[in-house]
């Protein structure tokens, strides 16, 4: 096995070239979440949501494990309460994973038992490529972007007046080096690394070691017919009332993203609102281009690829909803949901449901509303199908992103969007994972948003309504009123 010795420097930082240079971001390169036990997590994504874990990285004071499907990458963190002592002379053992609850965990970890990284016990690094978020409950708070140039974006943003957690850092193993850096973004908890993989070699990211994957039966997880999820479609953002003009502002002049408009007649200043029938959701969204400089526009092929950034603000007219209920939960702004893409949302979704995947289901209206049917046959979707996995389907009526809306579309030239929300996947109800398929829509139908919306919603209130129940029925046990 690979035996990587780990050098952690950081390099002296050098002199801003340019005040207005932003960073030019190439690529998303992982999405990363804090957990207080990654063994229920860890599941989740493999035996779940069919993610393979490919990278591990274990310490005295943390575990790291990567998880991948298609390009989507997650890497989850968990900080370990009680340092292991077994540990601080950089072997991880099979003590190093305390009861992991499925078998591949265990086994990962005695297959990355001559690991990783013999200075990570006495370094300040509990997590590499990644701070330690102070945080009392499941997160994820790290979007990580490679870059061109670690230092000079450091520079750029730094001068710009960036908050950095951690200033450039190299971190080299015998099959070359990386450097990151951390800087700390205008939404709650969220931070994001930026990273230069150019001169590195090797599989994932120097500290980490390659992971066997074994099942509980021996077979490798690669035998194992995958699930079709290619890349990260958008990441959404749960924000304060009257932040986004300033999030908007922050990641424009930061990292060059641009206004993406979610439907044609939204209003620059005021996002895509609605704000009636009990719904109350401003939406603003914003993309960028793979290593691209401020304003220079990709193919459209490339831009159909990149991740698209939602930002939902509650309004206050239509009572508590979903996004107060996350900032609430999650003790602030933060990513509330991330859009996994799917070439084919129907077998996925399937196949993860029969996994145990918990889906929203829609309001059941939804799919008997008048032409709903029809919409699904024209589109080529059975709807009895759709409607039995929860999954939303919307006609972008637009034929190109100049066109006017126009009043007949031939169906062969239609474009549709089909969506379904699982349920959130920690204790908190916080965060939860979305299945998107694409057929030319590039947006967010408005059918779909109130109905992933009234979803959610009645979701969290069955579960308030039975919360309540629970707790008044506490109450009167230990009352002894009966
Ligand atoms: O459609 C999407 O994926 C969105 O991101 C829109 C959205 C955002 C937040 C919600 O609570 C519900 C829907």
């Amino acid at each position: 096995m690979y035996v990587c010795k780990l050098r952690i420097h950081r390099p002296p930082t050098l002199p801003c070239t340019s005040q207005k240079m932003a960073a030019y971001l190439c690529r998303l390169h992982h999405i990363a979440l804090h957990v207080r036990n990654v063994d229920k997590i860890a599941d989740d994504l493999v035996a779940k949501f069919k993610f393979k874990l490919f990278a591990a990285r274990l310490t005295g004071k943390s575990r790291q494990f990567a998880f991948r499907n298609g390009t989507a990458v997650f890497i989850v963190n968990e900080r370990l309460n009680h340092p292991i002592p077994s540990l601080s002379v950089g072997v991880a053992t099979r003590q190093g994973c305390p009861s992991p609850s499925i078998q591949g965990l265990s086994e990962i970890c005695s297959h990355t038992s001559r690991t990783v990284d013999s200075n990570s016990a006495n370094t300040e690094c509990n997590f590499l490529y990644d701070v330690r978020p102070n945080y009392s409950v499941d997160t994820v708070c790290n979007v990580c972007f490679e870059v061109e140039d670690v230092e000079r974006t450091f520079s750029a943003l730094q001068n710009q007046g960036c908050d950095f957690l951690v200033p450039p850092t190299n971190v080299q193993d015998d099959r070359g080096i990386v450097s990151y850096s951390v800087v700390k973004s205008i939404v709650g908890n969220v931070c994001h690394t930026l990273i230069d993989k150019t001169k590195y070699q090797g599989t994932f990211l120097p500290g980490f070691n390659d992971v066997e994957n074994v099942t509980k039966n021996g077979a490798r997880f690669d035998d194992l017919a995958s699930c079709p999820i290619t890349h990260f479609d958008h990441i959404t953002y749960a924000c304060p009332r009257k932040s986004t003009p300033g999030v908007m502002r922050w990641y424009e002049k930061h990292f060059g993203f641009q206004r993406f408009l979610i439907d044609r007649d939204e209003n620059l200043n005021e996002g895509y609102v609605l704000d009636q029938d009990g719904i109350g959701l401003r939406l603003t969204a914003m993309e960028y281009w793979k290593c691209s400089e401020l304003g220079l526009k990709n193919t459209s092929k490339d831009k159909e690829l990149d991740c698209k950034f939602v930002i939902a603000e509650s309004l206050p007219e239509q009572g508590r909803n979903q996004v107060d209920s996350f900032l609430e939960q999650h003790e602030g702004a933060g990513i509330q949901h991330v859009g996994l893409y799917t070439q084919d949302i129907i077998s996925t979704a399937q196949r993860l449901a029969q996994a145990g995947v918990h889906f929203f289901a829609p309001p059941p209206a939804y799919y008997t509303e008048v032409g709903k049917e029809q919409e699904m046959v024209d589109a080529g979707y059975d709807p009895k199908l759709l409607s039995q996995h929860g999954i939303l389907l919307d006609t972008d009526l637009r034929q190109d992103a100049s066109d006017s809306l126009c009043h007949y579309v031939p169906a062969e030239n239609k474009r549709y969007l089909l969506q379904v929300f699982t349920k959130p996947i920690f204790a908190e109800e916080t965060f939860f994972l979305e299945l998107i398929e694409r057929r030319g829509a590039s947006g967010f139908g408005e059918g779909n948003i109130r109905a992933l919306w009234r979803s959610v919603q009645a979701y969290m209130e069955s579960q308030r309504e039975s919360q309540e129940g629970h707790n008044s029925e506490s109450a009167t046990v230990q009352t002894g009123k009966r």
